[in-house]
């Protein structure tokens, strides 16, 4: 297992991506049809299987990879929720190393922030006020500018003399950040590739998260639900049957121990949603939702396609 290199500051990590792009180079890599490459992995930490599928995804496809782990403040709107949120770094460098990651950027709040909050920030707009950023006001403001500071940090574009193609990786189960980075992506120009990796899930189907570890055991098995709710949703569009939304929240409502913030079919794209009434799904589409289970709030999703229109 080779041991990553931590860093602290920008200054440092921007040194480090410089340094490691030079000896791929001088090791040969970029010389053939493929340039240079870098992937960036940004977390919050508490690092689990999901995350491992995406530092293997980048670990694949690049020939230096790059994890950030930043809890970022101006993404909570929920201060107990920041407070509480698992902090477990050394563990995580352990695992970022299993997985052949190059660097680790882990800064203080004040490298990130040293001004305090930024009176300058990315809108998500009037996407970013739907479903997750309903119930959390702000929160993907603060996603956004946090993942536009990070692809900053760690571009390789001032790095080398000869072109590095930059690529970023975030999660599928966090659907509407993955849609909403893909757009400031191509809104405002950032010369880099957004990869999706695709949710990874327990053995029961719950997907992986670092809050599901807060869930006590009988919450654990009672949170079991959101998954059978989203397959069985898809398993009725997968036989070309029309989505039965209705059936599917009434799955979850009959678990007494889940309270359901929103369970929706919409657009994968735009996240706008296609609910019909009774017909077939017409075009792809993802079953979004978000439950509080005891004191934890989780989401997932599930794309559905009729095999009939795809
Ligand atoms: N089960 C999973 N499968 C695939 N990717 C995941 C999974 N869980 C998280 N990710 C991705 O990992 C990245 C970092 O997420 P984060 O560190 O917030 O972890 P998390 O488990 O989603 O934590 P939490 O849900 O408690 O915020 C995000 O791009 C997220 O979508
Ligand atoms: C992308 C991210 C690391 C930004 O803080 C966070 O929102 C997350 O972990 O999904
Ligand atoms: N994975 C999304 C980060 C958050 O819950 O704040």
């Amino acid at each position: 297992m080779n041991s990553p290199q931590l860093l602290r500051t920008a200054a440092e990590l921007k040194a480090a991506v410089a340094e490691a792009l030079a000896a791929k180079s001088a090791a040969g890599a970029g010389a053939g049809e493929e340039p240079l490459s870098l992937g960036l992995v940004p977390t919050m930490g508490a690092l689990h299987q999901g995350h491992r599928s995406m530092m293997d995804a980048a670990r694949a496809e690049n020939d230096v990879v790059v994890a950030t782990v930043f809890i970022n403040p101006l993404q909570f709107n929920d201060p107990e929720d920041l407070r509480r949120y698992p902090r477990t770094l050394e563990a995580d460098v352990e695992l970022l190393g299993a997985a052949g990651v190059d660097l680790v950027f882990a800064p203080d709040e004040d490298e990130v922030y040293p001004e305090g909050a930024p009176l300058v920030r990315v809108s998500s707009g009037e996407l970013g006020a739907r479903y997750e950023g309903a119930s959390r006001p702000g929160h993907f403001d603060g996603v956004l500018t946090v993942v536009a500071k990070l692809l900053h940090y760690a571009s390789p574009a001032a790095a080398s003399g000869t072109p590095v193609r930059y690529r970023a990786y975030f999660g599928q189960k966090d659907a509407q950040q993955l849609v909403l980075i893909r757009r400031m992506v191509a809104d405002l120009n950032f010369d880099t590739e957004v990869r999706a990796v695709p949710v990874v899930r327990a053995p029961d189907g719950l997907a992986e998260s670092s809050r599901n570890g807060f869930l006590d055991p009988v919450h654990r098995r009672a949170a079991a639900v959101l998954p059978r709710a989203l397959f069985s949703l898809r398993d009725r569009v997968s036989a070309g049957e029309p989505p039965d939304l209705a059936a599917a929240v009434a799955l979850v409502k009959a678990q007494p121990l889940v309270e359901l913030d929103y369970f929706d079919i919409v657009d994968p794209q735009t996240l706008q949603p296609l609910r019909p009434t009774d017909g077939p799904l017409e075009k792809p589409a993802l079953a979004l939702l978000a439950a509080q289970v005891g004191s934890v709030r989780l989401i997932d999703n599930l794309p559905l396609e009729n095999p009939d229109t795809a």
